[in-house]
């Protein structure tokens, strides 16, 4: 529950806005994305298990066996079925933000980056195997490049959270319901 008074209102003035978590891979976006729609009493749902249900396979597997394009078609089309409800907190995938035409439906909602410094990365994302693009690769070379040609799409967010080293998931999602009513549009 949404503990500050401050924010108290936030459900209210959201009017079932979706939300969209941007980040890098292992920024918290499923993490925090969880804490963050049990706060607003919002459905929480994650663009890449979505995928999995629609494809019947891993994202290790799709890449695999059909490749990195398909995942995009497939990406694409989950998040314009998503963006047909409401009340929704949607972990989205790492790379979502690079599809020009994703980005027509992240505005349907509003968009927060959370931003992650690379050790921070590094610690959080050592021995994972689930991720694709960073299978057979020196993990900080390889995030460091990532976020050097996406940053500036990240950018593009309603809402940029830089998250403290030290910040828990549940203080993640704190701030975003503290920085929320500040960028709250009168078209929503
Ligand atoms: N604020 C945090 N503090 C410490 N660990 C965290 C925090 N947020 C997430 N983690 C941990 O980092 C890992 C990655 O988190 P999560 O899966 O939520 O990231 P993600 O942004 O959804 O990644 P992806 O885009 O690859 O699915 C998990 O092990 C999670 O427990
Ligand atoms: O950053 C990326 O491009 C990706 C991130 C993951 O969430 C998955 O969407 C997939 O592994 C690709």
């Amino acid at each position: 529950m949404i503990s500050d008074p401050q924010c108290s209102t936030l459900p209210h003035r959201l009017n079932g806005t979706n939300l969209y978590l941007i980040g890098m891979m292992g920024s918290g976006k499923t993490t925090t994305g969880q804490e963050l729609a049990a706060a607003l009493g919002y459905r929480f749902m994650d663009t890449d298990r979505l995928i999995e249900q629609v494809a019947g396979q891993s994202v290790s597997e799709i890449f695999a066996q059909a490749g990195e394009a398909t995942f995009r078609q497939l990406e694409t089309q989950v998040l314009a079925e998503v963006s047909c409800y409401h009340h929704l907190v949607v972990a989205t995938g790492g790379g979502i933000i690079l599809e020009p035409m994703n980005w027509s439906y992240l505005h349907h909602g509003l968009v927060i980056w959370l931003k992650v410094s690379i050790p921070n990365l590094v610690n959080r994302l050592a021995g994972d195997t689930t991720r694709p693009l960073l299978a057979h690769a020196a993990l900080a070379e390889k995030l460091t490049t990532l976020a050097q040609a996406r940053n500036e799409f990240y950018a593009q967010a309603d809402l940029t959270l830089t998250i403290a080293d030290n910040l828990r998931p549940r203080q993640v999602s704190q701030a975003i319901l503290t920085a929320l009513p500040k960028i709250l549009r009168d078209d929503i």
